[in-house]
């Protein structure tokens, strides 16, 4: 599924007006907050997979994918080789949108809102302001109110969450730590999420301005996540997600959906992998077809310890 298209200019981050009806923020311009909430509701309990080349998003998509995201390098191998990791090149991403049928997102830096702009003139259907990517800006995140294209963020904890959704992210996903085929953090996360909503939720009313001011949320937003008993919009994981266990386990932690990059892609076999994967995130309450997915796979990826890393190397920590 392509999207027409930016039916807007994304204005210059900062001018674009707070409109009514959306907490934190408001509903400008094309794509409204309903509309791109929307969006992301409809790949729940779907995965969504890491794609470098249009053949990888063919083979994503053969294997049952609903979206794929379009990025420069899988993050272990921004991981191994370093350097500037930036959006993808265009051409790149235009060759998968042409791929596939599926939903098409593609990676802009943290606050990098050209790059943002650049991927909307392309017609993918999200936007990922992605931590795995080098931060362009160590202040201020984009101004994600001021495009058509929804936004995916990434979160370690609730007020990460909150703060994204206050700047317009219809989507949010738990950060883990990418890159190392390593679960923990994004098991990490996720409870940690989950457990500060069930806290909010507690809590009588008039706490709920105390508890806005310790999250550092809009006290609005906080008072409705405290009435739901969930974020306003869809909460996937990601980062370090490699076997069909590691993602089955990831939802019945309570995630909405699941990101897959390197645990695909640096494995033996990428196709049958990807099917496992995509089967184990649907029947993740079925230990048999858990054990009938991950029988003879081949390699994983190798991955690397999340507590070996340096605290320069931690993406999760990327972002605030
Ligand atoms: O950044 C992402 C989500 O936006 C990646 O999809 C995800 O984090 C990939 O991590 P990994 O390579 O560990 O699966």
């Amino acid at each position: 599924m392509m999207s027409d298209g930016p039916t807007t200019t994304a204005p210059a981050a900062g001018t674009s007006p707070t409109g009514p009806g959306t907490p934190g923020g408001g509903e400008r311009h094309a794509g409204t907050a309903r509309v791109k909430r929307g969006m992301a509701e409809m790949l729940k309990g779907g995965v969504i997979m890491d794609v470098v080349t249009p053949e990888q998003a063919r083979i994503a998509e053969d294997a049952g994918a609903v979206a794929v995201m379009a990025l420069e390098r899988v993050p272990a191998d921004i991981r191994a080789q370093g350097g500037v990791a930036r959006m993808s090149d265009p051409d790149m991403i235009a060759g998968i949108i042409e791929a596939v049928s599926i939903p098409v997102m593609a990676k802009a830096r943290i606050g990098h809102f050209v790059e943002a702009q650049i991927i909307q003139s392309l017609g993918v259907d999200y936007v990922d302001e992605s931590e795995v990517l080098t931060p362009a800006d160590p202040h201020h995140h984009i101004d994600k109110w001021a495009f058509t294209v929804p936004f995916v963020c990434g979160a370690t904890n609730l007020g990460e969450a909150l703060r994204r959704i206050s700047e317009g992210a219809a989507m949010i996903r738990s950060k883990g730590e990418a890159g190392t085929g390593e679960v923990s953090n994004a098991v990490v996360h996720m409870r940690t999420i989950r457990a500060e909503i069930a806290r909010l939720s507690a809590l009588p009313p008039e706490e709920l301005y105390a508890a806005a001011k310790e999250l550092r949320a809009p006290v609005e937003l906080v008072t409705e996540v405290a009435r739901l008993g969930h974020l306003p919009v869809v909460l996937f994981t990601a980062g370090g997600i490699a076997t069909p266990a590691d993602a089955a386990l990831m939802m019945q932690l309570g995630a909405d959906g699941v990101f897959v990059g390197s645990g695909i892609f640096k494995s033996g076999d990428p196709a049958r992998r990807a099917r496992a994967i995509v089967e184990a995130t649907t029947m993740y309450n079925d230990p048999g077809v858990l054990a009938k997915v991950s029988r003879g796979l081949g390699e994983a990826m190798v991955g690397i310890n999340v507590g070996e890393l340096p605290p320069q190397a931690r993406f999760a920590d990327r972002g605030w």
